[in-house]
């Protein structure tokens, strides 16, 4: 997996590919990584498929609980502490590498990394999955804070089809969701490839 979060001016773009494998067998080329946990916020899975999956329906079910009982739209923060929490108190149980990004009016665009070991960090901008290690001087050397949606957009695509170039683990599309208060807007780009391609 390559997974990316990168905020810009008013929003934060995620990316990521759509390989799930079970060693080099491609189980799934169209898989969608990027799921939504809330109105505004989002979460980038890498690891296991299974442990990702429960782990993101359960903070999405506690965030519209939460939003149901108080008629609000809850923080990135909060969200990547709920999810920090299931994590580190399962650790020995999980293979989960999340990053947690989205837009509240509290803070804007941020970006929370939620590590195997259950640590969570906010960053400038984010990369995961075993394909994050081929592009983080990429990003490193490209990355600027304030870009606009469309930059961030553009360098988060360039950076995942480097990554899925390289890492035998990524590959298929790539898939983008722009988060600003406007809303999210998602998009995918390759595919069409022929069945055995
Ligand atoms: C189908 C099936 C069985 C396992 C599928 C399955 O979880 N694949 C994993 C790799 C993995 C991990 C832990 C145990 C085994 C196999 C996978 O492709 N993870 C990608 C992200 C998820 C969210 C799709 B990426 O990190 O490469």
């Amino acid at each position: 997996t390559t997974i990316l979060a990168l905020p810009f001016d008013g929003g934060v773009v995620v990316c990521a590919d759509s390989r799930t494998s079970t060693g080099s067998y491609v189980a799934n080329r169209v898989s969608d990584k990027l799921v939504q946990l809330s109105e505004y916020i989002y979460c980038c899975r890498s690891g296991s498929a299974a442990d990702t999956q429960a782990l993101t329906d359960y903070v999405h079910y506690f965030l519209n609980q939460w939003s149901l009982d108080t008629g609000r739209q809850p923080t990135v923060k909060t969200a990547a502490h709920l999810m920090r929490r299931l994590i580190y108190n399962n650790k020995d149980q999980l293979q989960a590498g999340v990053i947690v990004a989205g837009w509240d009016p509290v803070d804007g665009g941020s970006v929370y990394t939620i590590t195997l070991g259950g640590s969570c960090l906010e960053l400038p901008f984010a990369t995961g999955g075993s394909g994050s290690i081929f592009i983080a001087g990429l990003l490193d050397s490209e990355f600027r804070p304030n870009m606009s949606k469309d930059e961030a957009r553009s360098l988060a695509k360039k950076a995942c089809a480097h990554a899925m170039t390289r890492d035998g683990s990524s590959g298929g599309v790539i898939r983008t969701v722009a988060i600003t208060s406007e809303g999210v807007d998602r998009d995918y780009t390759g595919g069409n490839e022929l069945p055995f391609g």
